[in-house]
């Protein structure tokens, strides 16, 4: 069956203040790689507060097809009982990745580290995204790809070498996920692997690796980079993994608050790692009411209890150095910007046209849709805000199967003049699949088609 087949739309109106106190789930970032260190280390990895989106439990089958016994002992409390760097398994049929990009990716820097082949796939969205950016310097390692579509696209088959070469690598785009893979394709070297990034990205892989007992260094590198050294075939012990909630995800119910007057909404444990929080340091500075409390250290990252007021916001200039802690929430950040008074600018998002969707050209044009004065001038994001006035709304917007531009224009109607509506909902299972539960506990009116 097609995937417009399974779509199901989704509306959201305007109704009273939003109020209450919530936790976002777990971060997806994190999910995943608790999961692929439990795979790599011997023994057993326990997980606390795992995300259970479809992106993480994608992650969750490779990793059993890999050799790793995973368990659900219960609500986000996971067991991962792992084979060692170097003892892996090839497994028996593809890899089915679905609409994870991080997943399909960081799982291709583990098997590019082992003498097994395997192939990865996933849906429509995942399937146009590239992959070359992971290949090359998996390649240097002395990967093959056997078989891939155009492009070096998925579904693609790659086979790992006998022994895998350390590298040092320069990330062409600045990328967690091509880190990472090196990394993780680094584990099973000999020797040193070296990524340099001239932009500092979240550094999750480089913790957690620390954490599970890898030998991991890193240095600044020019004004905004980095460089991270790993010491190869290390033997990964076993940790406890507290995921903490995803600020990216948080993202919504705080801006849903921001927007939507009279909200008085508190976000419980949101990680505060300043490699994830650039939406919150640009909406400081375009005015909102956010204050960071009960800041304290939890599972290894620092985290706080957000709470958001309702109040007016102003434009601002958001610099390109910027966009590496705040990737994902450039959407939700363009719906805060069209009730904001006078123009923000949203510098250099050219990344944002490779992720599940390309997000420039999706939330320019549902911000058009929905009577919101904006542009794209290169890879730049203008948008004019009405200010006291919101926008018309009424429009329906189509997501292409990107979660992010389902929830950010959902945020959009419960604050718009008139309701918005989105032509699929059920992507937002990937990384948030308590979202409209969370979102109407705090009094938001949304509504998925039966
Ligand atoms: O490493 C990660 O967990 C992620 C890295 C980012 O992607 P890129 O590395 O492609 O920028 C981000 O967009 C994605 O949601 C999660
Ligand atoms: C880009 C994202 O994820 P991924 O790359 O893992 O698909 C996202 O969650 O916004």
């Amino acid at each position: 069956m097609s995937a417009a087949a399974l779509s199901r739309p989704a509306t959201a109106r305007r109704a009273g203040p939003l109020a209450g106190r919530v936790r976002a789930p777990g971060d997806k970032s994190i999910s995943h790689r608790a999961l692929i260190l439990g795979l790599l280390a011997v023994g057993e990895t326990r997980i606390e507060g795992l995300l259970e989106g479809e992106d993480v439990l994608a992650t969750a089958r490779a990793a059993e097809a890999l050799g790793a016994e995973v368990e659900r002992l219960g609500e986000g409390s996971w067991r991962v009982r792992g084979v060692g760097v170097g003892g892996l398994r090839a497994p028996a049929a593809p890899l089915d990745f679905g609409n994870a990009g991080t997943g399909s990716r960081l799982m291709m820097g583990v098997v590019a580290g082992h003498p097994i082949e395997a192939s990865f796939d996933g849906d429509a969205s995942l399937r146009s995204r590239p992959m070359r950016r992971i290949l090359d310097p998996l390649a240097l390692m002395g990967a093959k790809v056997v078989d891939a579509a155009e492009g070096g696209r998925l579904p693609l088959t790659l086979k790992g070498p006998d022994r895998a070469l350390p590298i040092a690598y320069e990330t062409p785009v600045p990328s967690a996920q091509v880190k990472s893979a090196v990394l993780l394709a680094g584990l099973n070297a000999p020797g040193v692997t070296t990524v340099v990034e001239r932009e500092a990205t979240r550094d999750h892989t480089e913790r957690m690796l620390r954490a599970f007992g890898a030998e991991v260094t890193v240095e600044p590198h020019g004004a905004h980079g980095r460089e991270i050294r790993l010491v190869g075939q290390p033997e990964l012990r076993p940790a406890e993994v507290r995921v903490p909630a995803d600020p990216s995800s948080a993202a919504f119910p705080l801006v849903a608050a921001l927007i939507t007057p009279g909200s008085e909404v508190t976000l419980e444990g949101v990680m505060t790692n300043p490699l994830r929080t650039g939406l919150v340091t640009t909406l400081l500075e375009m005015g909102a009411d956010i204050s960071l409390e009960y800041v304290r250290e939890d599972g290894g990252d620092e985290v706080a209890d957000l709470v958001v007021r309702a109040g007016p916001l102003k434009g601002v200039d958001v610099p390109p150095e910027r966009a590496p802690t705040m990737i994902d929430e450039y959407p939700i950040l363009a719906v805060a910007a069209a009730f904001a008074e006078g123009e923000t600018r949203m510098r250099g998002l050219h990344e944002l046209t490779v992720k599940e969707s390309d997000r420039l050209a999706a939330v320019h044009a549902g911000l058009v849709a929905n009577g919101v004065e904006a542009r794209i001038e290169g890879d730049d994001l203008i948008v004019r805000g009405g200010g006291g006035r919101a926008p018309g709304g009424a429009a329906a917007v189509a997501t292409h199967l990107d979660h992010r531009i389902a929830m950010s224009f959902l945020v959009m109607g419960l604050a718009a003049e008139r309701p918005v509506t989105v032509d699929d909902a059920t992507m937002i299972a990937t990384s948030f699949p308590t979202f409209f539960d969370l979102m109407g506990g705090l009094g938001g009116d949304l509504e998925v088609a039966p």
